[in-house]
């Protein structure tokens, strides 16, 4: 039996815009009230995922959320027509307007933590959407993704999908983001890491002072409870509190790892030796490539600028390994030097791929930020809506579908335009029709 990587990117929303709200995500505050380019965003995804495709890997995309979200805002008390809240929302919670339009749920990185059949007592693939408490725009996603995912892993046989976890600040959540999986082979049972940034039970555990922690260990430990994983199978890291505080909202920007290799930054962790040692040990016989980058060649400034560790590293047909590196790593001339060197180390990274996807880094998104990984065999990936996977048909009507709906521009004052709302839900009714979701939005049920 034959087994991939899928790569499950986030199809840029008709919303996308700067609006500054994730504090501890230094791009997303420096970036605030820019102007955007959702047309531009939306594209810049497709190209990527699309150039994924084409090296012959397994590439899916996740329909976006349906926003402005009247319904959040309903919720809250705002009355009347769409226009009507939106008018008043603008001028009495302009930061709850801002909250309910962002297109976040690009970052499909944040979608879910997803366990592969190898690694699962039952043998199903397991999904547990993120319930992303600690950001206000990020927690009204979750229902819709469990939604989206299920209308695109649609065959109980195969996928087991979970209500994501309690909606409380213990159980802080951000899915894949702080979660990797190590294996020899993708059909393997694999040995998956969890990175968490806070102990919510103890206290007296480290913790950083100035940016919150997004994950804590309990989330975690659940998530791994829920998808049945074995204990020799699972380890838990602490991310190094200095890093988080300076900007490192999630692991992945700081680590990336991919079948035998976890490629991260000399500071990414706490008691690293001991965990890489845990790491080693439970992976098995074979040896894992721990490639470690030191500060003295990139500084952790120069890491979250770059994303130098948001990126994919995937394995090719070939069996060689690439990265898929956002293009400010090559304007970084310490980072692009790093990279240079790291394809001749002997290591099975050999090459290094970079896409323009500016629009989504200027709000802290790199390319890992932008993708879902999950692991499957054939007969998996032959059970998963057929019409979410990436090919040149899929890629040609998006992208004529982008073209018909997106704005070039979008500015914070244009998102209490009732118009909006109009264009987006359009937009929407129609990618399901593309992508025959069914009625995964509110607005459709
Ligand atoms: N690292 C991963 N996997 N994901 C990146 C998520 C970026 C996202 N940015 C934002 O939500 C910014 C929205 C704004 O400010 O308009 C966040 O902070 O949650």
């Amino acid at each position: 039996m034959k087994h991939f990587e899928a790569n499950f990117d986030g199809l840029v929303g008709p919303t996308h815009n700067y609006a500054g709200l994730s504090f501890g995500n230094v791009a997303s505050l420096n970036n605030a009230a820019a102007t955007s380019s959702p047309k531009d965003a939306a594209k810049q995804g497709l190209q990527k995922a699309k150039a994924l495709a084409e090296l012959g890997l397994v590439q899916g995309m996740l329909a976006p959320q349906e926003r402005p979200d009247l319904h959040t805002l309903r919720r809250i008390g705002f009355t009347g027509t769409d226009a009507a809240i939106l008018n008043k929302a603008a001028k009495e919670a302009p930061a709850l307007l801002r909250a309910c339009c962002s297109a976040s749920s690009m970052w499909t990185a944040n979608a879910a933590t997803v366990s592969p059949s190898a690694d699962t007592h039952d043998g199903k693939l397991h999904f547990t959407p993120a319930n992303l408490v600690d950001k206000l725009h990020r927690s009204i996603e979750p229902t819709t993704t469990g939604n989206i995912l299920q209308a695109t892993f649609n065959d109980s046989r195969f996928f087991k999908h979970h209500q994501h976890l309690p909606e409380h600040a213990s159980f802080g959540d951000e899915g894949a983001a702080n979660h990797t999986r190590l294996c020899s082979e993708y059909g393997h049972a694999g040995v998956e890491l969890f990175v968490y940034g806070q102990e919510a039970t103890n206290p007296q555990a480290p913790k950083p002072q100035k940016f919150p922690a997004r994950q804590t260990l309990e989330a975690s430990q659940a998530v791994a409870r829920l998808h049945q994983l074995d204990d020799e199978g699972t380890v838990y890291i602490q991310q190094n509190p200095d890093v988080i505080d300076q900007g490192v909202f999630h692991n992945d920007v700081i680590a990336v790892g991919n079948q035998n290799v976890l490629f991260y930054h000399e500071q990414a962790f706490l008691n690293t030796q001991e965990k890489l040692a845990e790491i080693q040990r439970k992976f098995g016989d074979s040896e894992v490539h721990f490639i470690e980058v030191p500060t003295s060649k990139v500084a952790i400034q120069d890491a979250v600028k770059s994303y130098l560790f948001n990126t994919q590293v995937v394995t090719l047909p070939s069996g060689e390994m690439a990265i898929i590196a956002p293009t400010n790593c090559q304007e970084n001339p310490a980072v692009f030097a790093y990279l240079n060197e790291l394809v001749t180390l002997g290591t099975p990274i050999k090459q290094v791929l970079y896409f323009d996807v500016k629009q989504s880094m200027q709000n802290g998104g790199g390319p890992a930020c932008l993708r879902l990984r999950v692991a499957m065999n054939q007969d998996e990936v032959a059970a998963v809506n057929q019409h979410t996977l990436m090919n040149d048909a899929l890629f040609a009507r998006l992208n004529q579908w982008v073209d018909k709906h997106y704005r070039d521009r979008l500015t914070v004052a244009d998102l209490a335009d009732p118009q909006l709302v109009i264009e987006s839900r359009t937009a929407l009714d129609e990618l399901t029709q593309i992508m025959k979701l069914g009625s995964v939005y509110q607005f459709q049920r």
